[in-house]
């Protein structure tokens, strides 16, 4: 098991960075990989301190998380030889300061300046194909420094989506809860409960969060943070995506133009949660008062790519069992994204699910 050894969450702890590198005992020099809206949000600034505590920092500005790239981070990294890598951004910057390092074998620092996702504190990064992005293990960062006075400045549609992710743990870990008992997947409760328990706090709070209150940005920022301690406690990310999280990837395939993750998985555990015979309207009401999509007029996709890719989101990680079994047809698709208020009601279904 993997985990953090520190984590600084609050207001101004971007000037604890060079306080935590030393507590955790890294030395000489450092890849700080950012791009260049992030340099200036945070990442000039992290190599300011840095180099007034006494390492040698080395920015590295990236545009995504192509292969390329993580070859790039590995041949500077040689270069200079870095003993550790920070990646100082969003979810970008984040996965590829994650994955580059972990190739390396060297320690890595997560510096979010956005909290659109649970990657923040996660084991696993997203790198890009051709089509969507697929995720692979990477390894936990050895601390994490969240500054809720950058966070809270980021555009807050990223926020919103990231608490999508977070309630998204709650189809997950219904999920996981089925597989166990159905096809005998490997499950630990304490990472469902604690995943769980992450999803209820959002949801409970939800007419709470607003994006540009710093209480909030450090709420979420903490449940985002605790899902991927969830994901490290139990080896994979079964606690924190199950179905919802497939429907997101299947549109992320199909979509021409995709929304945010957790925007995408707050409205795959809207339907999901129905197809676990759950309260739906709770999701929807908690992700409506957060002011996240709850359809797909606004997630910006068209109907039809929200009916496909519930026919396909099976087939995305097929070894992880979920509800969607073998997969649904595409009626019963429509019947299940239009009850859900997904897409637009296309007949009358006054006795419920069915038209
Ligand atoms: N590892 C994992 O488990 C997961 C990884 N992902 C991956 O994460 C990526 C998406 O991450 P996400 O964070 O949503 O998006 P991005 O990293 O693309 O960042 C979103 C946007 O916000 C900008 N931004 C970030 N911080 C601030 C700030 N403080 N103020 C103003 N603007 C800011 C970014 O600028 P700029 O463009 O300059 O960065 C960017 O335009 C994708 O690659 C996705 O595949 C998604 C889910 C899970
Ligand atoms: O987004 C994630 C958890 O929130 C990671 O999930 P995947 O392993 O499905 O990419
Ligand atoms: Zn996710």
């Amino acid at each position: 098991m993997q985990l953090p050894r520190e984590i600084v969450v609050g207001h101004g702890v971007i000037e604890e960075v060079g306080n935590v590198c030393q507590k955790l005992g890294l030395h000489g020099s450092a890849i700080v990989v950012m791009d260049d809206i992030t340099a200036s949000i945070a990442g000039n600034h992290v190599c300011e301190i840095l180099a007034a505590s006494g390492y040698d920092p080395v920015p590295f500005v990236t545009d995504s998380v192509r292969r390329e790239r993580i070859d790039d981070v590995n041949a500077l990294a040689t270069e200079v030889k870095a003993s550790f890598v920070i990646g100082v951004g969003g979810g970008t910057v984040i996965d590829l300061a994650k994955i580059s390092s972990a190739r390396i074998n060297k320690p890595f620092l997560s510096v979010p300046t956005a909290a659109a996702h649970d990657g923040i504190a996660s084991p696993r990064a997203s790198v890009k194909e051709e089509r969507g992005s697929i995720s692979v293990a990477a390894q936990s960062p050895l601390g994490v420094v969240a500054d809720t006075e950058i966070i809270v400045k980021a555009p807050p549609r990223l926020l919103r989506s990231g608490c999508g992710d977070v309630i998204s743990n709650i189809t997950a870990v219904k999920d996981w809860a089925l597989a166990s008992k159905l096809i005998n997947a490997p499950y630990s409760a304490y990472a469902a409960a604690l995943a769980e328990m992450t999803a209820k706090m959002i949801i409970e709070s939800s007419d709470q969060i607003k994006p540009n209150f710093e209480e909030s940005v450090r709420l979420v920022v903490k449940a985002l943070i605790s899902g991927g301690v969830a994901m490290s406690i139990a080896g994979s990310s079964a606690p924190a995506s199950g179905s919802e999280h497939k429907f997101s990837h299947a549109l992320d395939k199909i979509a021409p133009e995709p929304a945010l993750h957790g925007e995408q998985c707050g409205v795959g555990t809207i339907m999901m949660m129905h197809l676990h015979g759950g309260d739906w309207k709770m999701i929807r009401t908690a992700l409506q008062n957060i002011g996240a999509p709850v359809d797909a007029e606004a997630l910006g996709i068209d109907d039809k790519y929200i009916i496909e890719a519930l026919t396909i989101a099976h087939t995305i990680n097929p070894e992880r069992y979920t509800i969607l079994g073998t997969g649904i047809t595409a009626d019963a698709a429509e019947r299940l994204a239009s009850f859900t208020r997904v897409i637009k009601r296309k007949g009358s279904d006054k006795n419920g699910y069915r038209d």
